[in-house]
């Protein structure tokens, strides 16, 4: 029977705000066995390219990252969010090892052809490409990984790769030597039908229902990118997908409760 790995991605707006991180991260330090987590920080490097004097353009749920950003992500993503993160870990006794895509060529990528819209920085994963065995060896040490929103072209470029993307494709890749399960935590209890109402929860969401209720607009923005991601993920055979709020991990992997939106399959 294949060991089970948990993957976690946290996102900006549990970053963003010190109390909420560190809750997570107590928790998440008891979380048993293999794990993995994937930060972004997308709210951090919007608010420090503001303070100096860059705009910030989405499109898509992406970031433009030009030359001048492609340094601030590189400043925020690799060294002062990955690294605060793994200290806090480290303080939990929780042996954190921080990671870009391009420490130990874990994660290639290529730059986004320039279309109708150029993206400057932003990396696309070479599907196929992760490695498993890689990762593996840091989690058969007893390592934890913790892993910034930044991959590399091995030409010596770093290259700006949304968060959410990343956590699915380690997922995929990990999902041959392990029974893989993906949490993407954030600030709400899970997908919801009525954004107002925290209580709202939508339990189970295949696919089908996903689409039509993107199509009435009930899911939208950041939750887009987020969800094709996580179906992308169960459909690659991550056994199994939840949308969930960040102080529901310890209830989910401690206590072993259910909490938040799990992906089924139709
Ligand atoms: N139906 C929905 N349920 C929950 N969140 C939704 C929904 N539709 C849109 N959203 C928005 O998606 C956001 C999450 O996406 P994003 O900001 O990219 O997350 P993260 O913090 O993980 O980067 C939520 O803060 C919420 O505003
Ligand atoms: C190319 C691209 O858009 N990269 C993302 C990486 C960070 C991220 O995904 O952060 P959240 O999870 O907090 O949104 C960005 O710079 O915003």
């Amino acid at each position: 029977m294949k060991q089970t790995l948990n993957l976690i991605k946290i996102g900006g707006n549990i970053i963003d705000d010190e109390t909420k991180l560190n809750r997570f991260l107590k928790d998440f330090a008891q979380i048993p066995g293999p794990k993995i987590l994937i930060h972004g920080g997308g709210k951090t490097v919007t608010q420090i390219s503001g303070n100096l004097g860059l705009e910030t353009t989405m499109v898509n749920g992406l970031r433009i990252t030009d030359a001048e950003t492609l340094r601030v992500v590189t400043m925020v993503y690799g060294g002062l969010i990955n690294k605060t993160i793994v200290a806090k870990l480290q303080a939990e006794d929780c042996n954190a090892i921080g990671f870009t895509g391009a420490d130990a060529n874990l994660i290639p990528a290529a730059k986004r052809a320039a279309g109708k819209l150029d993206f400057g920085y932003a990396g696309d994963i070479i599907p196929g490409v992760i490695r498993g065995e890689k990762i593996a060896f840091f989690l058969d040490n007893c390592f934890v990984p913790v892993f910034a929103p930044l991959t590399h072209d091995k030409a010596g470029s770093l290259l700006n790769t949304n968060a959410d993307t990343i956590a699915s494709a380690l997922a995929i890749a990990l999902s041959g030597q392990y029974e893989t399960k993906l949490y993407y935590c954030f600030e709400k209890n899970g997908v919801l039908t009525d954004l107002e109402n925290e209580d709202s929860i939508i339990e189970e969401l295949t696919l089908e229902k996903y689409r039509s209720l993107k199509h009435e607009g009930l899911i939208a923005k950041g939750m887009l990118p987020k969800l094709d991601n996580a179906f992308k993920a169960l459909v690659a055979g991550v056994n199994s997908v939840v949308i969930c709020h960040a102080d529901a991990i310890g209830k989910m992997l401690i206590q072993d409760k259910k909490a938040g939106t799990e992906l089924v399959k139709e």
